[in-house]
């Protein structure tokens, strides 16, 4: 059944936006995959588990690692890094934070350091290029649940190292029944430490501990936070911790049942900070584009509110005032072109 009507979605393919979860490995175009697979021949079998996989949410994670093994060269992070960058590009995207798992690979002669030198390489040859002009980009690293202290150090010591080159933050994802929170927090606070900001995959499956100590962390986003009980959503009210929502994503992770219930309308009537996202626009098949006309269909949001939600966005971002305020006059320039073309 289609989620929004098409005049829905020509408004909010016109309208300027910002992404703040998007995933570099999940955001793959289709037409990428499917050669990356070919040249690296990839088990049929596994292509297959790609082209038309189940996507919940134990099986999103066997399709990453299938993903992980045809990326798994320097010159392929940096090429996807340009693609994934153009494309929120062509989908009107003013600024993207990427966010990205450094990687070891000793076969590949890969380090965390190498491979974060690659998607670098692949945000300056995307801002070069004709296609990725118009966008501004950071990225985060992210600390994967499978990863120990030490790593989750050695990754917030490499974003630490590489501040000034566009790194602006730390992201903690992964499967969510994988690992404890203990293991990450030491790496966590020393980002903290030194100056980077967070935002954390929260509460995708009901956990009720984790999702209390990572309110008490006070990270500067949240992510997902689907699965809270009544004390937890009042905990988590009273922060105001500005939350990343992903729709697709969650529905088809079957991490909520419909779009009407979605959490998004509770957050937003309340008027608690919501921030939409696509998380993996490749593996789930959307674009940020579409996941505001789904929330305009399924939340009757008129063009003023989605505006609005599309704007509010810079304050949440990790930039520094000065870039957030030249962001926001890029948006008011961006107001007026689509004031010609829709009622706002
Ligand atoms: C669906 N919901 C999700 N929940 C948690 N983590 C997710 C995720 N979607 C993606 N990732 C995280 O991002 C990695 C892929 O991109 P990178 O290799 O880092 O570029 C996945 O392996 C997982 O760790
Ligand atoms: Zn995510």
């Amino acid at each position: 059944m289609q989620q929004y009507g098409e005049e829905q979605l020509k408004f909010c393919q016109a309208l300027p936006k910002v992404e703040l979860h998007a995933h570099l490995n999940g955001s793959l175009r289709d037409t990428t995959i499917r050669e990356l697979a070919l040249k690296r021949n990839l088990d049929p079998a596994l292509t297959k588990v790609i082209e038309m996989g189940d996507r919940t949410l134990s099986e999103c994670f066997k399709l990453f690692d299938i993903i992980h093994r045809i990326t798994t060269d320097h010159d392929t992070i940096t090429r996807i890094t340009c693609e994934v960058i153009e494309d929120f590009a062509a989908d009107n995207v003013h600024y993207l934070e990427l966010r990205t798992t450094p990687k070891t690979r000793s076969e590949h002669g890969m380090t965390k350091r190498s491979y974060t030198e690659a998607v670098l390489k692949g945000m300056q040859e995307a801002q070069q290029g004709s296609r990725g002009q118009n966008i501004t980009v950071r990225l985060l690293l992210s600390i994967d649940r499978r990863e120990d202290t030490a790593a989750a150090l050695e990754t917030v010591q490499l974003a630490a190292e590489l501040h000034s080159r566009g790194i602006v933050g730390i992201d903690l994802s992964g499967n969510p029944t994988v690992g404890k929170w203990s293991a990450w927090e030491p790496a966590l606070q020393e980002a903290r430490r030194q100056g980077l900001k967070v935002t954390l995959h929260a509460a995708e499956v009901y956990n009720p501990e984790e999702t209390a100590a990572m309110l008490h962390f006070r990270p500067e986003r949240l992510g997902h936070m689907c699965c809270l009980d009544e004390r937890l959503e009042v905990l988590h009210y009273n922060t105001g911790i500005p939350v990343e929502l992903c729709l697709s994503s969650n529905i088809i992770t079957e991490s909520v049942a419909s779009y009407p219930e979605h959490h998004f309308h509770p957050f937003y009537s309340a008027g608690h900070p919501v921030i939409l996202c696509t998380d993996d626009s490749g593996v789930f098949c959307t674009s940020l584009s579409k996941e505001f006309a789904i929330a305009a269909h399924a939340f009757q949001l008129s063009n003023s509110q989605l505006w609005q939600l599309s704007e509010a966005a810079i304050d949440h971002t990790f930039l520094k005032e000065e870039e957030k305020e030249q962001l926001r006059k890029k948006f008011q320039i961006a107001r007026a072109t689509l004031e010609g073309c829709f009622p706002l």
